[in-house]
């Protein structure tokens, strides 16, 4: 048995595998997102065989003890851009060295972002299936939509047909990139609808940006401060509000990436009162920062919180936080999309060649556990749930993922609620420079990460094998679209009902 050391001057052509393929995780509270009881874990090649106490094992088990510990599903990341090509750079953290970030903080899964490659849905897979070949963990796809045609369309039911894609992006901002407009939504939408494929949107008005940006040039703000102040979270809101009720026209059930401001939220809020199938995703930048780093005086400081839609001023942060606990926001995803203090640098005299993206993959497990759990404002089911068993459920592999329940792929953490944790970029796994998070300490570290059965993360420890990360298809027709048929059913009956019309008296020949 051989294993990879994931930290630098790692040499990823002299890995072999693996570790013993069963495993005793005894006497810890093992969470689920609805139930939690002290119970033993016991897993052969990969998967969890059983839940329950006192499971007695031979010599040749491997046996962790988790009394006084938490036993949780490995978190799963909606949100990341890892070998992401992006404002005339790629991110530094490809599908191995972000995976191995995400496994050292307690993620066993993430789903990724394929951007077509001049539009083309199968170049742009082809190229994100050979990025992701040395990955650690395992993973899924979602897929943007960057034109419309005949060929996306007909390229749109491949994906979800045969390649396990069953979520789509489309981007309402980055004018002259990656934006598409209203037409082109309107079709996608109805495209995902027929296909039973979740639409994302990253929701920001495009062109109310550009202006913005324009504004501040005029202005002669070139800092990162210029990249807040000209996308306001009213722009944030007027896109969430318009992709939702496009959504609502269309009758699809919609998912907002990345919600960062109150604006935006209670847009959700509405369309979810309102009965609509709108799920939101806030990320951990948004839930704990505010934007008052970006107007610090050292540029690399402040242009490595750039990202957008931006942080926000201080109140949003606890506002999401509040929407995410009472069940107005589902679920936290990261946004990983990691530049480098060089890479930032392009933008040293324009803020708006920084390339947008912060870190958080590593973090978000530690980060959401001190946040919301430490601070009294969910229970430790609830934070399974917001981690790990809502995304599995959404994008449909649940209880594959998301779950410690005989049959679950064993992708388990270990977490000492006593135990504390520190983030510093000099300690960190990620490949960048920076960390927004550096020097942030808190309650609850993840000790143990358990992948695919095997130990990856333990003594602070990482021992990855790249390849050894499966890709995850993703079935159509998540529990959101339940009942989607039934509505149209009765609206078109309400629409084919005969309207009963007098005879007109103002109507008389002559
Ligand atoms: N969010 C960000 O700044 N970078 C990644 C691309 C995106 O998700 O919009
Ligand atoms: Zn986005
Ligand atoms: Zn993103």
């Amino acid at each position: 048995d051989q294993f990879c050391d994931a930290g630098l001057g790692f040499d990823e052509s002299t890995c072999g595998t693996t570790s013993s393929s069963k495993l005793l995780i005894k006497g810890g509270t093992v969470v689920n997102a609805h139930h939690q009881e002290v119970a033993d874990v016991y897993v052969e090649d990969g998967i969890i065989i059983a839940v329950k106490p006192n499971i007695k094992v031979g010599d040749d088990v491997a046996v962790l003890d988790a009394t006084g510990k938490y036993v949780m599903p490995g978190g799963i990341d909606p949100h990341t851009h890892l070998a992401f090509e992006f404002m005339g750079t790629q991110t530094v953290d490809d599908f191995f060295s972000g995976q191995a970030a995400a496994l050292a903080g307690g993620t066993t899964m993430h789903i990724d972002f394929v951007i077509p490659v001049n539009g083309s849905l199968s170049a742009g897979l082809e190229s994100y299936e050979k990025k992701a070949k040395k990955s650690c963990m395992d993973y899924g796809f979602h897929m943007a939509i960057t034109k419309w045609d005949e060929v996306v369309s007909q390229e749109m039911e491949i994906m979800v047909k045969e390649k396990g894609i069953n979520s789509f992006k489309f981007f309402l901002a980055y004018k002259g990139a990656l934006m598409i407009s209203d037409e082109l939504l309107l079709q996608g939408l109805k495209k995902c609808k027929s296909l039973g494929a979740l639409a994302m949107v990253h929701a920001e008005n495009g062109d109310a940006v550009y202006e913005g940006q324009e504004r501040m040039i005029e202005l002669g703000i070139t800092g990162p401060e210029g990249h807040a102040l000209s996308r306001p979270a009213v722009l944030e809101g007027e896109a969430t509000s318009r992709a939702i009720r496009l959504a609502s026209f269309v009758n699809t059930p919609l998912y907002v990436v990345h919600v960062m401001s109150i604006d935006a939220m209670e847009e959700i809020a509405r369309a979810r009162k309102a009965g609509q199938r709108v799920i939101g995703e806030p990320v951990v930048s948004g839930l704990i920062l505010d934007d008052s780093v970006l107007w610090d005086p050292d540029f690399v400081n402040a242009a490595k919180y750039v990202m957008s839609p931006p942080i926000r001023s201080s109140g949003h942060d606890k506002a999401l936080q509040a929407a995410l606990s009472t069940g107005i926001l589902q679920l936290v995803g990261t946004d990983h999309c990691v530049f480098n203090s060089t890479q930032k640098a392009v933008g040293i005299d324009d803020f708006r060649k920084i390339p947008n993206g912060v870190n958080g993959i590593e973090e978000r497990m530690h980060l959401v556990w001190d946040t919301m759990v430490e601070s009294g404002q969910i229970s430790v089911s609830d934070y399974v749930r917001i981690t790990s068993t809502e995304c599995a459920r959404i994008f449909n592999i649940y209880p594959k993922k998301g779950a410690i329940l005989a049959g679950s792929d064993a992708d388990i953490i270990i977490l000492n609620p006593n135990a504390s944790f520190e983030i510093s970029a000099k300690s960190h796994h990620t490949r960048s420079d920076t960390n927004v998070y550096d020097g942030k300490r808190g309650k609850g570290k993840v000790e143990v990460t358990i992948s695919g059965g095997r130990i990856v993360w333990e003594n602070d420890e990482l021992k990855v094998v790249p390849g050894a990360g499966k890709y995850i298809e993703m079935p159509a027709f998540s529990y959101l679209f339940d009942g989607i048929g039934k509505a149209d059913a009765q609206y078109l009956s309400s629409l084919r009902a005969p309207v009963k019309r007098s005879q007109s008296t103002n109507l008389h020949s002559s």
